[in-house]
């Protein structure tokens, strides 16, 4: 047997992608095509052949940033059987949940989440979770210390039985299977569980139907008698201490709900994790960081020796300054109405070339990050630039905690203080919200403030400080969570990461600075770029949208006619787009519907969310309104409800332009239909505009769940108000095109 101790924990595996390549550089040929038939015809065409010329010259240059993501697609593989041969001993994590809101994220989730992280495959007393608490809700703290008690009987079964999915509400959303020969002590062991399980759940819920607990509010329980969840003092209590430091027992739990009062802002889930970076701090101070959203259960016991396989197993730390796993999502709906596969696309096929060049992004939730690289470290760095307490705030504790990150100490020992409890009042005062005032929290330390999407403002920081990160792919993989479905949520959720996505293309963070003033590679600064231009797209997208009804109604063109041989360019670039993006799909096993049903939400989400963040953040930027953090509603059960899947409406102006959009195809298309049965030969000459119709039809089957509603009611149906604006709007199209025209 080869010695195990010289065995790499980890594999770096080109994959092969000469086909990809050879497919991206063909694309950029046509789009070049394209654009040079386009300017050298430019002048004896109209003003949509310019404009059209414009829009694919944002579309090619949008491409070519693509082309830099795909060049070198990179894969991890990782052995958590070596680790502990080659290591001793492993480091301690401090693992971090958040959640905001009792209602939109209800307690039970949470608590699936926390149990699945209490009872990870990994010695007990190196780790300690966290849980911020937003809303500062008595529910979420009595679902906590209730699942405390339940973790005690819950955590010794998994691991006895090598239990895979440790959310309890997924493990027992099956039955036992029957066809195993399983032992009687496990099948009576197992009811047993299940019975607890129904009881914990059957306590949370009612506690939560009523808004209520039993009993007085007297000792742990006081803290949130008349309690303001937005004008409070801040609240830390440790809800269980393994306090002998063994192994096999349950890691810490604390709960912490950070100060908040309306005249501070809090920076929402950056604010709640830079408090729980401090917090930890003065408690643990693991070197390592773990966050989850509280929807992301652990998926897979072995996750965080996976992770270690990629933080321990360099000779350079500088190679990973965190560890980002896939975002997967356990709820799919058939064929995916919403979309929402596109993230498995994106994680199996497009992650891996940003993992060739610098590494993946930060995706908020189910990443390791090295402790002090949240506290700001470069690689080649021993302690930090500039005074310790204009850098880290003065509390004492938090100061004493820091030294020891910087040097490294704490990577090879671990002090665990000796009474958790005894630290409250410390971690009661970093996490106030004056604490921050005159720091560099939120700025060079900690999550970093100004975006909507923190993590990936906080990951380009990282990178621009000349970190790598890693990516690791177990199978099974690591964690699961759960995804919006339904009309609104799915919307405004797209709307704030494009929002924080410009804020960032804004902000001082800029990946272009990052790679004059600091250390981004410039192919990592492309990869940014794409994305953080993405929601711009928007606009060139409306424009291309609005050209063939423009077209249509005003007898002109702006694609190549049926004359023109320049009409195989652009037909060849479409189709061949079409095919590579459902090439991607059936290489991840979904279905054609799956691959369509994206095409359309990709339409739906350009002319809603990604449009209403550009405003958004223009608004933001002329100081007349500030973004905020609209939090997802979670569902409560693991089951799928199959009747789901229609998109809803509701009254928000996000649906007049897709709807105006709409309104604006099918008059077009009525009109071109018109013309064609009463003059069918005069328009023979010029194919009638052939192209601008077939765009005008795959814009209305894009925005079918949009037909659908303009003859549906309820949540189901465009509501009346946002029917009359976009009427208004397209008949003001209308005229203004046709007044254009004849002039
Ligand atoms: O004021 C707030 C608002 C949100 N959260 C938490 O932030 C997490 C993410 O919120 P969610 O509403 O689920 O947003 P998503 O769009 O699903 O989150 C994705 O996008 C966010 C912004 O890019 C990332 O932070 C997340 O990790 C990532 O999963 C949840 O745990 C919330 O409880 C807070 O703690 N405080
Ligand atoms: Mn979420």
């Amino acid at each position: 047997m080869a010695n195990l101790i010289s065995l790499p924990l980890q594999e770096r595996i080109p994959r092969n992608n000469i086909l990809q390549r050879a497919t991206d550089i063909i694309i950029f040929f046509l789009f070049l095509s394209l654009l040079s038939y386009r300017f050298l015809t430019l002048s004896n065409h109209g003003v949509a052949w310019l404009l059209a010329f414009l829009c694919e010259s944002w579309f090619t240059l949008c491409w070519v940033l693509t082309i830099n993501s795909n060049w070198n697609p990179v894969e991890y593989r990782t052995y958590p059987e070596r680790l502990l041969q080659r290591v001793g001993e492993v480091p301690s994590v401090d693992m971090f949940v958040t959640t905001a809101d009792p209602l939109l994220e209800p307690p039970i989730i949470t608590v699936n989440t926390v149990l699945s992280l209490l009872a990870v495959d990994y010695p007990a007393h190196k780790l300690a979770c966290y849980v911020s608490d937003d809303g500062a809700s008595l529910l979420t703290f009595y679902s906590l210390v209730e699942a405390s008690k339940f973790a005690k009987l819950w955590v010794p079964f998994c691991k006895k039985y090598s239990i895979r999915v440790r959310a309890p509400f997924v493990y027992f959303s099956t039955e036992i299977d029957e066809s195993l020969d399983l032992s009687p002590d496990f099948r009576d062991e197992w009811k047993t569980m299940k019975n607890e399980y129904k009881q914990l759940r059957r306590r949370i819920e009612e506690a939560v139907q009523k808004n209520y607990i039993a009993g007085d509010l007297t000792g742990d329980f006081a803290a949130f008698s008349k309690i303001d969840p937005k004008n409070h003092p801040s609240i830390v209590k440790v809800i269980w201490e393994n306090k002998e430091n063994l192994p096999d027992g349950l890691p810490h739990l604390i709960y912490v709900s950070r100060e908040k009062r309306p005249v501070h802002p809090h920076h929402f889930k950056a604010g709640a994790m830079n408090v729980l970076t401090r917090v930890s701090g003065v408690m643990t101070n693991s070197p390592f960081i773990l966050n989850v959203d509280c929807d992301m259960f652990v998926n897979n016991p072995q996750t965080i020796l996976h992770a270690m396989c990629l933080l321990l197993g360099f000779e350079q730390e500088k190679e990973s300054g965190f560890v980002q796993f896939p975002q997967i999502f356990y709820r799919s709906l058939k064929d995916d109405p919403f979309g929402n596969n596109q993230f498995i696309v994106f994680w199996k096929f497009i992650m891996p070339g940003i993992v060739g060049i610098q590494g993946p992004f930060y995706g908020g939730t189910g990443c390791f990050h090295r402790r002090k690289v949240i506290y700001g470290l470069s690689p080649d760095e021993a302690t930090i630039q500039g005074a310790m307490e204009t850098t880290f705030g003065n509390s004492v504790h938090f100061m004493k905690s820091v030294p020891q990150i910087l040097s490294g100490i704490k990577d090879k020992t671990d002090c665990q203080p000796a009474d958790l409890s005894s630290t409250e009042e410390a971690a009661n005062e970093v996490a106030s919200c004056v604490y921050e005032y005159n720091t560099s929290w939120g700025e060079r330390v900690g999550w970093v403030y100004g975006s909507a999407t923190e993590d990936v403002l906080t990951g380009l920081r990282i990178h621009s400080k000349g970190w790598r990160s890693g990516y690791c792919t177990p199978d099974p993989p690591a964690f699961l969570g759960d995804t919006p479905s339904g009309g609104p949520a799915i919307l405004t959720q797209q709307k704030r990461w494009a929002t924080g996505l410009l804020e960032i293309l804004v902000s001082n963070y800029n990946p272009i600075l990052g790679v004059i003033k600091g250390k981004l590679l410039i192919r990592q600064c492309l990869v940014y770029l794409s994305v953080i231009i993405w929601p711009l797209r928007a606009l060139p997208e409306l424009c291309y949208a609005l050209l063939p009804p423009y077209c249509i109604l005003t007898t002109t063109y702006f694609l190549p006619t049926v004359w023109e041989p320049a009409i195989f360019v652009s037909s060849a670039l479409f189709v061949i787009l079409s095919l590579y993006n459902l090439s991607y799909y059936l290489r991840c096993g979904l279905s054609i519907r799956s691959w369509w049903n994206n095409q359309r939400m990709t339409r739906i989400t350009s002319a809603t969310s990604r449009l209403f963040s550009v405003l958004v953040v223009i608004l933001k930027f002329l100081g007349l309104s500030e973004t905020v953090f609209e939090i997802t509603p979670k569902h409560q059960d693991s089951s799928v409800d199959t009747s789901a899947g229609e998109l809803t409406f509701d009254k928000s102006p996000i649906f007049v332009p897709g709807t105006t959009l709409l309104l604006l195809h099918m008059t077009a298309l009525a009109v071109g239909l018109l013309r064609i049965l009463l003059q069918p030969w005069a328009h023979a000459g010029s194919w009638f505009g052939l192209g601008e119709i077939c765009c005008s039809i795959w814009m209305v089957l894009s925005f079918w769940p949009f037909v659908k509603g303009l003859f549906k009611k309820g949540v189901y149906g465009i509501p009346s108000s946002t029917l009359y604006k976009s009427v208004a709007l397209s008949s003001l199209f209308v005229h203004l095109s046709l007044w254009a025209s004849s002039n």
